[in-house]
């Protein structure tokens, strides 16, 4: 599903992740790690929101490199702590993601009705609290037809309800054939029957647990 080729990711002169040959099945992963390790910068690479050496190969031969357009349109990603311009309402938002991820007509109602979030889609989102701007970033990753869904801390800040409902949504786009790469800090919950596959970042580098 995903294939590492001589990636290497710099922050100036500090080496923060080098992954010279690695192969990732789809599935679900869990991508784990101390603070600092690299955790969201492999996320944002993968995601093709930070420039790095190398490159990142999807599905056999969609390269971020060569098909930018092509390879973004699969991959999506929710950020840890997101950040969206605050004069637009987060259907605004829905809308233009919905447009550059081609998504099917009408496919965020289901989202945005699940995650009960039809009181105040329409406000701007400067006016969100913190789990209302976490729960808007969730619906957005999965908007369109993505092969990967990539989620930042996805457990934080977001209330018990809404966090079975993501659970929800991770199994049912599961089911369909979607991978996902998931960085925790906590354990997944044992009753919403994920089967993970644990990744470490560790020493500036990815391996299998
Ligand atoms: N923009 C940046 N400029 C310089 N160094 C950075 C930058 N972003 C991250 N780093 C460094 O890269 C390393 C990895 O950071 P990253 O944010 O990917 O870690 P993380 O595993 O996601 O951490 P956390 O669990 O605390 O969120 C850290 O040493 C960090 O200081």
């Amino acid at each position: 599903m995903l294939h590492f080729v001589e990636f290497k990711k710099n922050y100036g002169n500090y080496p923060a992740l080098t992954i010279s040959d690695f192969n990732i099945d789809a599935g679900i992963y869990w991508i784990k790690g101390v603070n600092g390790s690299g955790k969201s910068t492999l996320l944002k690479s993968i995601a093709g929101i930070l420039a790095f050496d190398g490159d990142i190969v999807l599905d056999g031969d969609i390269s971020i490199k060569k098909e930018p357009v092509a390879y973004r349109r699969l991959v999506n990603f929710a950020e840890a702590e997101p950040l969206f311009p605050e004069f637009l309402t987060g259907m605004e938002m829905v809308k233009l993601f919905a447009s550059a991820k081609d998504a099917q007509v009408g496919q965020e109602q289901y989202f945005i009705e699940s995650m009960k979030m039809q009181s105040y889609i329409d406000r701007p989102v400067g006016t969100y609290s913190s789990g209302m701007l976490k729960k808007l970033s969730l619906v957005l990753a999965f908007l369109g037809n993505p092969m990967l869904i990539l989620l930042d801390e996805p457990l934080i800040t977001i209330d018990t309800e809404s966090l079975k409902i993501l659970y929800s949504w991770i199994r049912e786009y599961h089911n369909k054939s979607v991978s996902f790469m998931l960085s925790l800090h906590q354990d997944l919950d044992t009753d919403e029957r994920l089967e993970a596959v644990k990744l470490l970042v560790e020493g500036q580098t990815l391996s299998f647990c």
